[in-house]
């Protein structure tokens, strides 16, 4: 079964609301699009559409969900975000600002291994959408899903936004990982020992154990890890080659979140007092205050102990 065509408005004309547009006009949707670089107005691209999508970069959430607060939309229409990151001001998520600014309306979270480059390729890929309003997980499920995009849909929308903003941080360790040709066996336990650690902070802050072993979190994990596609993968090859962070984001040219998620991601560990060791040494690496071979060898000389405990991950696995 698939839903009637609607009229979609898309906030951020970047990588991912491009490739997200695209998917929606596959399906046969109207879309209009939206963001500061266009110079158009917010308030005539949102004005009755059916679905409000944002693919803002982080530092955009807010300004931009302050504007559509202001905005009277269709009653009851969903607001979809896209957005990978944490608040600076707040460490609030994209899906929390979203929700405290516009509580009128169903908030779901579009989030998994979705490499913006392979999607406009027209390969396939799956994703997420999460709310704690199932009836609009659904609906957004059905204006995006087609053969070249699967949706599944879940009930825990922190849990699904924090998989995929989380994993940013690991990419930026795997990118150091595979720039320092430190092999596959060395890859195997940054990622696997990623994991815990992800699930560790993401149900400290809400998020649901099972959530982070799906698509928007080991999943999404798998990919930003692998792929030199990946903008956050290639911040910690290029620091394990030798250039200067402001070297390797100028090149870059694009948003990495995951410079910013690791900042914010060690002043809530400090705070709320939860281990995070890879998160720690990227944090370290991406503030000048060891190089990429020391933040290697932290990891390997930290205290001996058993793989799994209750620290490790929760008791209920
Ligand atoms: N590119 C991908 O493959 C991909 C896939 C999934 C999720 N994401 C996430 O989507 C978000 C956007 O990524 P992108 O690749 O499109 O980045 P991008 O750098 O290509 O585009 C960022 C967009 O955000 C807008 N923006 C930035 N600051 C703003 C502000 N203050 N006010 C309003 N708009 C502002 C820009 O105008 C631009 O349209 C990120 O959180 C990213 O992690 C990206
Ligand atoms: O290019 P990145 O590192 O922002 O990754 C893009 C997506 O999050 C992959 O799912």
């Amino acid at each position: 079964m698939s839903s009637p065509p609607k009229v979609l408005a898309i906030l951020g004309a970047g990588a991912w609301g491009s490739a997200l547009a695209g998917l929606a006009r596959y399906k046969g949707h109207q879309v209009r699009i939206w963001s500061p670089s266009l110079g158009n107005s917010i308030e005539e691209v949102v004005a009755d559409v059916d679905l409000v999508l944002s693919a803002v970069s982080m530092p955009g959430v807010s300004p931009t969900s302050t504007q559509i607060q202001s905005i009277k939309l269709k009653e009851n229409i969903p607001i979809v975000t896209a957005t990978k990151g944490l608040d600076t001001e707040t460490t609030f998520t994209p899906s929390q600002i979203w929700s405290s600014r516009c509580s009128d309306h169903p908030i779901v979270v579009l989030s998994g291994p979705n490499l913006s480059k392979e999607i406009e390729q027209e390969l396939p890929a799956t994703t997420v959408v999460a709310s704690e309003d199932i009836n609009a997980a659904k609906i957004v499920q059905q204006v995006f899903s087609s053969k070249r995009f699967r949706v599944y849909t879940s009930s825990d929308p922190v849990g699904t936004e924090l998989g995929g903003t989380l994993k940013n941080v690991m990419a930026i360790a795997a990118g150091v990982c595979d720039g320092l040709h430190l092999g596959m066996n060395a890859k195997a336990g940054l990622l696997t020992r990623a994991l815990p650690e992800i699930i560790r902070i993401g149900t400290h802050l809400g998020g649901q154990t099972e959530t982070f072993f799906g698509l928007s979190g080991l999943g999404d994990m798998l990919t930003t890890c692998s792929s030199d596609l990946s903008r956050n993968y290639r911040v910690g090859y290029g620091l394990a080659q030798g250039k200067t962070l402001e070297q390797v984001l100028s090149d870059l040219g694009s948003t990495a979140e995951g410079v910013n998620t690791t900042n914010v991601l060690i002043e809530i560990a400090r705070r709320e007092q939860i281990n995070v060791p890879i998160s720690g040494q990227v944090y370290r690496l991406l503030n000048n205050q060891i190089s990429p071979q020391e933040a290697v060898e932290a990891l390997m000389e930290r205290d001996l102990k058993p793989e799994f405990s209750e620290k490790t991950i929760p008791p209920k696995l």
